[in-house]
C-alpha cells in the first residue's frame, strides 16, 4: 500500500484525493497540506486518519509519506518538486512542471543525480482513449507521414488573476505536450498571435490567441486558445497525414430529439471531460511504482520540453516572428 501526501486542496487536489481513495488500487492518501490551512482541514475531515501538515515542505519530509502529489498552484510546483527529489521521494506533479524552462533544468539536474526516475508530470491526455487511438493510427504508418495538426483548447471562463501568458503556460501547455507526443517529433520554432478579441473577455488578458509551431521534420501546428468562450469546455484535435486524417472524438453524449431539433450537451468542466484519463493516469502511476519501482509516464524531460516551447511562445508575443525552440541535450535517463 503506497502512502501518498497531497499538496494543494483546491479543485484538482480534492478530485485526485477522491480518486486515489475510491478508484485507484494499492494506495491511500495519508496526508494533505494547503497554503490555506482551512482548505486542508476541510478535506481531511472527510477522510479517516488523514493528517494535515501546515506546509508542503513538512508534508514532503513526513516519514509516513512515500509519494507526493503536487496539485497546488503553478508557481509553487518547481519548489515542491525539488524538495521532494531532495527527500528522495516519488513525486507526481500536475502540469505545468514549472513556470519556466530554467526551473525545469534544475529539476532535471536533481533527478538525474539520483540516477533513476522519481517524477511523473500530470499530462493526463496521454491516457485519454481518443488521443491514444490517434497515436496508434499515426504510429502504424497507414496514413503516411503526419503533416499538420489543427487543434483548439476552449475554456468557459477564467478565475481572477488570469494573465495572457497563462493562456500558453497553463492552458496550451497540454497541446504543447500532446502534439509532440502524437507526432513523435520535437519543436523547431514557435510564435503566438493575437487575433480579433472576443467580447467575452473583459478582464485584461488576450482571448483568443493562436499558437503556431513548426516541428523539426517540418510539420506545422496551429492551436486556437480560447480561455473564455462562454459556452463549454471544448477540446478539438485533428492530425492531417499524407493519406488521411485522424480526429479526437467528442466525449460520449446522448442525442436528444425534441422540438424539431437534435441536440446533445457539451461539457463545461475539465474534471468531467478527462475523468477517465485522470483515473487511468493515476492508476498507472501507482501500479508502475509498485511493480517497477519507478514511474514510466510523462517525465521531467517532457515537462521541460513543453516549458521550453511555452517560454519561446510567450517571448514571441508582439514580435511578429517565429522564435527558435532550443532545448539542452537530452540526458541518458530520459532516452
Ligand atoms: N491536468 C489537468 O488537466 C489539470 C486540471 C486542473 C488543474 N491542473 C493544475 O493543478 C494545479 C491546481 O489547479 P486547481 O484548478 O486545483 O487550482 P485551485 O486554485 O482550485 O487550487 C489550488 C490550491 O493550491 C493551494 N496553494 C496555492 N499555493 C500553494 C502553496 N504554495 N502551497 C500549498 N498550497 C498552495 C491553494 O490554496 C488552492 O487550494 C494547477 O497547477 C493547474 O495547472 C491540472
Ligand atoms: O488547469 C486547467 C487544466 O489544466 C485544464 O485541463 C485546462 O483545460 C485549463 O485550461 C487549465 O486552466
Amino acid at each position: 500500500m503506497l502512502n501518498i501526501g497531497v499538496i494543494g486542496c483546491g479543485a484538482i487536489g480534492r478530485d485526485h484525493i477522491r480518486r486515489l481513495t475510491d478508484i485507484v488500487p494499492g494506495c491511500q492518501v495519508v496526508a494533505c497540506a494547503d497554503y490555506f490551512e482551512e482548505s486542508a482541514n476541510k478535506v481531511a475531515a472527510q477522510y479517516e486518519g488523514m493528517k494535515v501538515y501546515k506546509t508542503g515542505e513538512e508534508l514532503i519530509h513526513a516519514p509516513e509519506v512515500q509519494a507526493v502529489v503536487i496539485t497546488s498552484s503553478d508557481p509553487s510546483h518547481a519548489g515542491y518538486v525539488l524538495e521532494a527529489l531532495k527527500a528522495g521521494k516519488f513525486v507526481f506533479c500536475e502540469k505545468p512542471l514549472a513556470q519556466n524552462a530554467g526551473d525545469c533544468e534544475k529539476i532535471i539536474a536533481a533527478e538525474t543525480a539520483h540516477g533513476r526516475r522519481l517524477l511523473q508530470v500530470g499530462f493526463m491526455r496521454r491516457y485519454d482513449r481518443g488521443y491514444a487511438e490517434m497515436k496508434r493510427i499515426i504510429d502504424s504508418g497507414e496514413l503516411g507521414a503526419p503533416l499538420m495538426i489543427h487543434a483548439c483548447h476552449r475554456n468557459v471562463s477564467q478565475p481572477d488573476g488570469f494573465q495572457t501568458e497563462m493562456g500558453v503556460s497553463n492552458v496550451a501547455i497540454h497541446e504543447l505536450d500532446i502534439c509532440r507526443w502524437l507526432l513523435g517529433d520535437e519543436y523547431e520554432s514557435a510564435q503566438v498571435l493575437k487575433v480579433r478579441q472576443s467580447a467575452c473577455s473583459t478582464k485584461g488578458y488576450d482571448n483568443p490567441q493562436i499558437v503556431l509551431l513548426e516541428t523539426k521534420s517540418g510539420a506545422r501546428i496551429d492551436v486556437e486558445v480560447q480561455v473564455a468562450d462562454a459556452y463549454g469546455y471544448d477540446i478539438q484535435c485533428q492530425v492531417v497525414c499524407e493519406k488521411g486524417t485522424v480526429n479526437l472524438p467528442d466525449p460520449y453524449a446522448v442525442v436528444k430529439r425534441a422540438n424539431a431539433s437534435r441536440s446533445f450537451p457539451i461539457l463545461t468542466d475539465w474534471k468531467d471531460r478527462f475523468i477517465e484519463a485522470y483515473d487511468i493516469e493515476l492508476t498507472h502511476w501507482v501500479k508502475t511504482l509498485e511493480e517497477k519501482g519507478e514511474p514510466d509516464g510523462p517525465s521531467a524531460w517532457d515537462g521541460y520540453a513543453a516549458c521550453v516551447a511555452a517560454d519561446a511562445l510567450n517571448r514571441s508575443r508582439g514580435t511578429g516572428r517565429f522564435l527558435p525552440v532550443e532545448t539542452m541535450e537530452k540526458p541518458e535517463l530520459y532516452r
